[in-house]
């Protein structure tokens, strides 16, 4: 048997949903730069659901699908109110969120394509109320229920911060939401995948994702940035602060990649982004600090900026709190989850590899007394 440390190189499956190749990211064969520029993100959710960009009249039934399934039952808020508020993390919420929502959906464990397509927009359309319900909840405020009028980007901020987000910042965050909605076998869809190929529901599968998602060497750093941006504190402690982690051999989140050794593509145009907020309403304090670190990193470890780099200053620019910056990758992510479980369940064969024994050897239980 060979082992890869951490499944480096492995390919582990097909899929037709994203590639990563050249350093270049597609979602069905289009580009990141061009669905950023000239799509929204529900266009992406239906076209990595369906395989094609929708048109006009498709596009208005998804987004009115979508909306109308956009509301959470009662229950779900009840439970958030009951939650130990002074230290939960918004993430171990959404993991029971999503969970519970499958509780109260009778169609939980039917498995034929239309129904698991259903779910997939029930969750889509609900996660983003969870985020936002569960957000409010906890500074004492009551949920804004879901604005139907709104794309799915404004009504996320609008229901986070109860008034219509401006265009600009709806725009912005529309294209965050396309940039982190599929990245072909992460950790958190490879695990969505692994849960689902046992034939377990929908929930179970992006329940799973969530877990895997939190952590800080995937979607929980984005968070951690936020942090490091917050104790280094001022542009003139950057090199101080960094120099001293390297030294000490500690990671600086939100750089490094398994798969992208010459820069994420994401990264270069959240960049872009979270400079353009940053003039827009900020003091561009993060922004300076982030390039100045960018800048040092490479110099000094020849490492780059991963997704989850810039979209912590621009994520703290649209105002959104530190801890929900991962639920919000979680909100975009679902979408790029769901296709690849239904694309698991179309051609579906356990996933179960194997481990390399090094253990003690075969030996024989002594009798308690002689241990
Ligand atoms: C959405 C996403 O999930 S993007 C990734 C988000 N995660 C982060 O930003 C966390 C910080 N980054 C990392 O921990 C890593 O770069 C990962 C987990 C993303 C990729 O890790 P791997 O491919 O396993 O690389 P690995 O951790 O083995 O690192 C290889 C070498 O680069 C170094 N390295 C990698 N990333 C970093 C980093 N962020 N800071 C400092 N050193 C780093 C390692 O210390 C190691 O050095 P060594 O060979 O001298 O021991
Ligand atoms: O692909 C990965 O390993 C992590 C990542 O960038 C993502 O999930 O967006």
């Amino acid at each position: 048997m060979t082992t890869t440390r951490g499944l480096e190189g492995v390919v582990a499956t097909t899929s037709t949903i994203s590639s990563i190749k050249d350093d270049v990211l597609t979602y069905r064969g289009y580009s990141i730069q061009d669905l950023a520029e000239r799509s929204t993100f529900e266009e992406v959710v239906y076209l990595l659901w369906n395989g094609e960009l929708p048109t006009t009249e498709q596009l208005c039934s998804f987004k009115r699908t979508l909306a109308e399934n956009a509301r959470v039952p009662d229950e779900l808020f009840t439970f958030m109110k009951k939650y130990p508020l002074d230290y939960v993390h918004p993430m171990a919420v959404l993991r029971s969120a999503v969970s519970n929502l499958g509780i109260y959906d009778p169609d939980a464990e039917r498995m034929d394509k239309q129904s698991n397509k259903d779910k997939a927009v029930r969750i889509q359309a609900k996660i983003a109320t969870l985020v936002a319900g569960f957000s409010r909840i906890r500074k004492g405020l009551e949920p804004v229920p879901p604005n139907e009028s709104l794309g799915f980007a404004a009504n996320f901020l609008y229901m986070l911060k109860g008034c219509t987000p401006t265009e600009v910042a709806a725009e912005m965050f529309d294209k965050a939401l396309i940039l982190h909605a599929d990245h072909e076998l992460n950790a958190s869809t490879f695990t969505a995948r692994v849960c689902v190929a046992t034939l377990s529901d929908m929930y179970s599968g992006i329940t799973s994702a969530i877990g895997a998602l939190k952590g800080p060497l995937h979607g929980g750093a984005n968070e951690q940035v936020m942090h490091m941006l917050e104790k280094i504190g001022s542009i003139e402690w950057v090199d101080d602060y960094i120099l001293n982690a390297l030294e000490n051999k500690k990671k600086i989140m939100g750089f490094g990649h398994r798969v992208y050794k010459n820069g994420d593509p994401r990264a270069r145009i959240l960049k872009t982004m979270a400079k353009k907020i940053s003039g827009l309403q900020g003091d561009g304090k993060l922004y300076d600090m982030s390039v100045k670190i960018e800048n040092l990193i490479k110099e000094k470890k020849g490492l780059l900026p991963n997704t989850d780099f810039y979209s912590a200053t621009l994520y703290h620019e649209l105002g959104i709190d530190h801890d929900l910056f991962t639920p919000v990758f979680a909100i975009s992510r679902t979408s790029g989850w769901a296709a690849h479980i239904m694309e698991q369940y179309n051609d579906n064969r356990l996933i179960r590899p194997r481990a390399e024994y090094n253990g003690a050897r075969l030996r024989k239980v002594a009798p308690i007394d002689q241990r």
